[in-house]
């Protein structure tokens, strides 16, 4: 460790981003770092330790070459030589075995570090509302999570080795060339702020350019991950922008190209000026120092001490010109972290919250939506700025309501369908039956209880939701069916399927139940996918579903399997149905017509019909005629 390369430190001081140099150090932050970095003190201890040592060593080799060529070669003691020589091989050995030691206590302590901020941030983020999810964008969400968090590592453990070890090193170092010669030394400590200047010009430089590379280089991912899935790729064919998009993206590039260039140029620049300046250095001590030898002022032993430890406190003082910047990159890193860790919930689970109870076997449980308001909450409370996918043009402007004053009852077993125009508000109401948002006037009450307080675990063990295109993950059928239920025997996955009328395609897999599915596994159709989803609701069995049904027109066969499947999943189920087939209204005990965000129309199909509104028109136009033509 001590023999550490000036170069490569301060190769990458200069690549750090600058920007973080002008803030302010927020003392809260520290106190927050200090307070992350308590658990791992003992390591700490023993990290400082070892580099102060190390650090110390740094003089030792310097001064046993003095002796070597002093008391040995120039005094003619081949004794001398021996012991010296055999001294420098341990003083290698020693700085070996502390550079092991260091680096694994350094990578115990950042890497512990890491992991319990992973930790904090992963769990805080899934307990974040879904209008988090509807803002934030997934790839800044998740460079949050890599990139910062180890970010704050590197630069954590950067700080303490930079700090502690190179004021270390640079003390012993100016003192000990001091007290050999203090005219050699002044002379060369002469040179030494021209490095600095250039350096610092260098920096400046670089760190725009750092930053052009970066943005540039995060402008080309961008457009990739946006364009290489199947929704992008498709859009991009059905408008058929491929030349656009190669000049598009053939600008992006060019513009990563040329500043690479430049970014080359200066670093060239920097290495010879890096090498350059301890040369003239050099050649200065062994000038000055080499008269003085001759006039017997100096011996040659302390010159070519003078020259090895010269070259040492390069390193060191590079380092220590830096320190300002590893500090504020280390908690500017850690800012980013902690603000992700700070933004509040907008569903928060009250501290008097009970477990919601419901009698097991009961014929579904009572839902009720009384006088309910509702606004989706304003992005500004919801997600940072920097996480959100769009420019978030809308921050802080508050949503217009889009519920108001919804009230009705589904009694335990009954299916209450819910109707409407596109943009009515159905979907929100089914949001607010499991919490996903809160209301802002009135009350979801779920088999009596105010679902705002009971606890977040027994409601979503309540609630059931399938979705129009429920998602698996990136596992096996089985792996994602025990997601609901993780006891679950094979036999009891197996009759979920066979009740979702899917077992006779997931038999039919080479690999049955150990096929991956989701989005790189094994393609599922539109009807496999929606009657997987609904083994996965059989295996959890809530007494109230509710359901999103497929608009789509599924082949014959597929359509009649998840009827049937839909039929088994809401049988003896309070469910409440985004209806969009006529079977469905026909079937229901209750259908509620939803427009504008209010229920303008409630009652059975035959009613409805017969009052001749908007039921009436929706009818003939909005709902798929999928009865048997029996009549
Ligand atoms: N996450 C959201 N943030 C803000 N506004 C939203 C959000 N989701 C939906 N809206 C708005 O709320 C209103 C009701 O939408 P909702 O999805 O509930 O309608 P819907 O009746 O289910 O429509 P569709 O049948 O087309 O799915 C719409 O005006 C919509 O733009």
């Amino acid at each position: 460790m001590s023999g550490m390369t000036g170069m490569g430190a301060a190769w990458r001081h200069l690549r750090t981003d600058r920007s973080a140099v002008g803030s302010r150090v927020d003392p809260a932050v520290v106190r927050r770092v200090l307070g992350a970095a308590v658990p791992h003190r003992r390591l700490l201890a023993g990290f400082g330790t070892v580099t102060v040592l190390d650090a110390l060593l740094v003089v030792v080799t310097p001064l046993l070459v003095q002796r070597l060529v002093d008391d040995g070669i120039v005094a003619g003691e081949v004794g001398v030589i021996v012991w010296v020589a055999v001294a420098i091989a341990g003083v290698a050995l020693v700085d070996a075995a502390f550079g092991v030691l260091g680096g694994w206590l350094s990578a115990r302590i950042g890497e512990g570090l890491i992991r319990d901020l992973r930790i904090q941030v992963f769990g805080h983020v899934q307990r974040q509302g879904l209008a988090f999810f509807t803002r934030t964008q997934t790839g800044a969400l998740v460079s949050r999570l890599n990139n910062d968090v180890v970010g704050a590592q590197r630069a954590f453990t950067t700080v303490l080795s930079n700090v502690v070890a190179n004021s270390v090193s640079a003390l012993v170092v100016g003192i000990t060339m001091l007290a050999l010669s203090w005219q050699v030394t002044l002379l060369c400590l002469v040179m030494f702020p021209l490095l600095f200047v250039v350096s610092r010009w260098v920096g400046a430089r670089l760190a725009v350019l750092t930053r052009e590379q970066m943005d540039g280089n995060a402008d080309l991912g961008n457009v990739m991950t946006e364009r290489f899935n199947v929704g992008g790729a498709m859009l991009l064919k059905l408008f058929g922008r491929r030349t656009e998009e190669d000049v598009n993206f053939a600008l992006k590039a060019t513009r990563v190209r040329d500043v690479g260039v430049r970014i080359a140029l200066l670093t060239r620049l920097f290495a010879s000026v890096m090498l350059l300046v301890p040369a003239l250095a050099t050649a200065l001590v062994y000038g000055v120092g080499g008269y003085l030898v001759v006039r017997g002022e100096l011996t040659l032993g302390t010159l070519l001490a003078l020259a090895t430890l010269l070259l040492r406190l390069l390193g060191p003082l590079q380092g220590l010109s830096n320190v300002r910047i590893d500090v504020m990159t280390a908690l500017v890193s850690f800012e980013r972290v902690f603000e992700v860790l700070d933004l509040p919930s907008t569903v928060v689970e009250r501290a008097d919250a009970v477990p919601l109870q419901f009698a097991a076997g009961s014929r579904g449980v009572r839902l009720e939506l009384d006088h309910v308001g509702f606004a989706y909450p304003d992005p500004a409370t919801t997600t940072l700025a920097s996480l959100e996918t769009v420019g978030g043009a809308d921050r802080g402007r508050g949503s217009e309501p889009v519920l108001h004053d919804v009230t009705f009852v589904a009694e335990p077993g009954e299916t209450v369908a819910l109707v409407g125009p596109s943009g009515a508000g159905k979907t929100t109401i089914t949001h607010l039956v499991a919490r996903l948002y809160d209301v802002d006037r009135g009350t979801v009450r779920v088999a009596g209880h105010d679902v705002r307080a009971v606890t977040l675990d027994s409601l979503e063990d309540v609630v059931g939701y399938v979705t129009q295109d429920s998602h698996m993950f990136h596992d096996t059928i089985g792996a994602n069916l025990r997601y609901a239920r993780p006891d679950a025997t094979d036999e009891q996955i197996w009759a979920a399927l066979e009740a979702a009328r899917i077992a006779r395609l997931v038999r039919s897999l080479p690999q049955g139940l150990e096929t991956v599915v989701g989005d790189r596994g094994y393609r599922l159709s539109g009807g496999e996918r929606q009657r997987l989803a609904i083994a996965r609701l059989l295996l959890k069995a809530p007494p109230l579903v509710v359901l999103d049904e497929a608009t789509a027109h599924l082949d014959g066969e597929s359509e009649q399997a998840v009827q049937e499947a839909l039929a088994t999943a809401l049988d003896g189920r309070t469910s409440l149905v985004i209806a969009h087939r006529l079977s469905t209204v026909r079937s229901a005990d209750q259908i509620l017509v939803v427009d504008g965000g209010r229920i303008v129309e409630a009652g059975t199909h035959p009613e409805l019909l017969a009052r001749g509104g908007l039921y009436a028109q929706l009818h003939g136009t909005q709902l798929v005629d999928d009865t048997p033509v029996t009549r």
